[in-house]
C-alpha cells in the first residue's frame, strides 16, 4: 500500500527528473527513500553523511520548488542518514509512475516465464467499485473469472481512457491465479505483443515467440485498436487467437472503442472479437466517483471527510485516473502545509489545477441542452406536467446537474421550484435506472459529451 510520503515523494521525483541530468538524478536522487511527513516536513533518507551535505548544498532548493508545486506554502525537507542495512533491505524502492508502468513497454519476459508479476496488485475485484456506469462490465468479468474460457470468449471491453479497463483485467487475472495456481497468465499491452513479435521475427525466434504466447491459459490485452494498421501482428494475433480459443483457453481484450469502430482491422479479427461478449464501461456518475474516493481513502488508511470526497467528485467528472489524483493532490497538500483535511483545504489544493477547466456551467446551459435534446422547450421540461415524455427529461436535467456543476441539493431543489428531497430521491432513482436501461444510458451519455464540449468553449 503506497503510503504518502511514498506518493509525494514520487511526484517530486517527477519534477527533479526534469530539471537535472538523467546522470545527476541517477547518482543522487535513485537511492533517496522517503521516510514520511513529520509536521509539515518532508524527511528523506539518504546513505551517508556526505550525501546528507550534498543534498543540503545542492538540492534543498530545487527540493523545496517540487513542494512548492505540489501546494506546500512553506516547503520544509530534512535529511536523515539511513542505517546501511535499512538501506539495502527494509526500506521500499521508489514508487514507479502508476500503473502505466506494468503495462506499455514492458520487457517481453523470456518464454516460459509466467508474466503474473505484471499484475498490479492494486487491481483485484474487492478494490473495483461497482456502479451503473460499469455493473455490465464488471458482471462479465466475474463470470469470466469463475469459469475462463467457458463463460464468455473473448470478453472484449471498451471505454475512454482511465475508467477501470485494466483494473478489471487485472482483477480476473489475480482471481483465477489464486484459484488456479497452475494456469499460465499473461497480460500485454498490444504494443508489447507487437515489440516481442519485432523482436522474435528479428532475432529469428517465432517458433518460441509461438509456443509461448500459445500456451497460455488466460491471455489479457491492453489496448487492442493499437492493432490497428499492424498488418503483420494483426495476422500473428490472428493465430494467436484461434490456437488459444480452439483449446478454449480465455481471452480478454481491451480497447477505447468498439470492434466495429476499430479502423483498418482485419475483418476475420473484428468478427472474431465480436464472437464472445462485447461490454463497455462508461463515466462514472457522482455517487460511484464518490464512492471510489472513499475507498482509495481508506485505501490510504486517511480520513477524508465526506464533504471533502464529494468536492473532488464534483471537480473531476470523467477519468478515474484523474480523480483519484486530484485526492492525492489533497491529502499530500494537507500534509506538507500540517493542517487538516476540509472543504477549504481541498478547493485550495485543487484551486491551481482545476481554475483552467473548472466547470462553468450553469444550471440553464444544461436543463436548455436536455430540453433540445427532447425536442422541448425549457418551460415544459422546468414546468409541472406529469407525463412520462415530460418527467424523463426533468429527471435527466437534475441528474446532470448534480453530476456536473458545483450547485447544492436546495439551489437544484429551488431552481426547479420542487424540495431538495426530491432532487435527492429523483437523481438516486435515475442513477439506478441508467445502470439497467442501456437506450437512458446513451443518451445521458450522448448529453453529458455534449455539455463538456460545451464546457471547453467557455
Ligand atoms: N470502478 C473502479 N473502482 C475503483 N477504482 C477504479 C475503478 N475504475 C477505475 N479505477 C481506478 O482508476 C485508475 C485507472 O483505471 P485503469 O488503468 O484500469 O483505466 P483504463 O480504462 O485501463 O485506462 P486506459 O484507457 O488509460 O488504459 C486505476 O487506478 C484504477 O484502479
Amino acid at each position: 500500500m503506497p503510503n504518502i510520503s511514498q506518493e509525494i515523494w514520487s511526484d517530486v521525483l517527477d519534477y527533479v527528473r526534469k530539471s537535472i541530468s538523467d546522470v545527476e538524478y541517477h547518482t543522487w536522487f535513485a537511492h533517496v527513500r522517503p521516510l514520511g511527513v513529520q509536521g509539515g516536513e518532508l524527511v528523506l533518507g539518504v546513505r551517508n553523511s556526505f550525501a546528507q551535505e550534498w543534498f543540503r548544498d545542492h538540492y534543498l532548493d530545487l527540493l523545496e520548488n517540487a513542494l512548492r508545486h505540489l501546494g506546500a506554502q512553506h516547503p520544509k525537507v530534512s535529511f536523515q542518514v539511513l542505517p546501511a542495512v535499512q538501506d539495502a533491505m527494509i526500506l521500499p524502492e521508489p514508487r514507479e509512475p502508476e500503473p502505466r508502468s506494468a503495462r506499455a513497454g514492458t520487457p517481453a519476459a523470456p518464454a516460459g516465464d509466467n508474466l503474473r508479476k505484471n499484475l498490479n496488485p492494486k487491481y483485484v475485484f474487492e478494490h473495483f467499485v461497482v456502479g451503473p456506469n460499469n455493473n455490465l462490465a464488471h458482471a462479465a468479468a466475474v463470470a469470466v473469472a469463475e469459469s475462463p474460457g467457458r463463460a464468455y470468449n473473448p470478453l472484449f471491453i471498451y471505454g475512454d481512457v482511465g475508467l477501470g479497463k485494466t483494473h478489471l483485467m487485472h482483477a480476473v487475472g489475480h482471481y483465477v491465479s489464486e484459484r488456479h495456481p497452475e494456469m499460465r497468465i499473461e497480460y500485454v499491452s498490444t504494443e508489447t505483443f507487437t515489440n516481442d513479435l519485432i523482436n522474435a521475427i528479428r532475432e529469428d525466434r517465432m517458433t518460441a515467440f509461438r509456443n509461448r504466447y500459445r500456451s497460455i491459459d488466460l491471455l489479457l490485452v491492453d489496448d487492442i485498436q493499437f492493432l490497428a494498421g499492424k498488418e503483420r501482428t494483426q495476422e500473428e494475433f490472428f493465430h494467436t487467437f484461434n490456437a488459444l480459443h480452439e483449446n478454449h483457453k480465455q481471452i480478454i481484450l481491451s480497447s477505447d472503442r468498439p470492434p466495429r469502430d476499430i479502423q483498418t482491422l482485419e475483418n476475420r479479427l473484428r468478427s472474431r472479437f465480436e464472437w464472445g461478449l462485447i461490454t463497455d464501461i462508461q463515466s462514472p456518475e457522482f455517487e460511484t466517483r464518490v464512492a471510489i474516493l472513499k475507498m482509495n481513502a481508506e485505501f490510504r488508511r486517511i480520513n477524508v471527510p465526506q464533504d471533502v470526497l464529494e468536492l473532488i467528485a464534483k471537480q473531476v467528472t470523467s477519468n478515474i485516473r484523474e480523480l483519484e489524483g486530484a485526492l492525492m493532490r489533497v491529502i499530500a497538500f494537507a500534509s506538507l502545509n500540517n493542517v487538516e483535511i476540509t472543504r477549504a483545504v481541498a478547493a485550495k489544493a485543487l484551486f491551481e489545477v482545476f481554475t483552467a477547466t473548472e466547470i462553468h456551467l450553469e444550471m440553464r446551459d444544461i436543463v436548455k441542452a436536455v430540453a433540445d435534446h427532447y425536442g422541448m422547450s425549457v418551460e415544459v421540461l422546468k414546468g409541472s406536467s406529469r407525463t412520462r415524455d415530460v418527467v424523463v427529461p426533468r429527471q435527466i436535467a437534475m441528474y446532470l446537474i448534480r453530476d456536473m456543476t458545483t450547485h447544492s441539493l436546495p439551489e437544484i431543489g429551488q431552481f426547479f421550484g420542487r424540495d431538495h428531497s426530491t432532487v435527492l430521491y429523483t437523481t438516486q432513482k435515475l442513477s439506478e435506472q441508467i445502470g439497467k436501461d442501456s437506450e437512458l444510458s446513451a443518451a445521458v451519455q450522448a448529453l453529458r459529451q455534449r455539455l463538456q464540449g460545451l464546457e471547453s468553449e467557455v
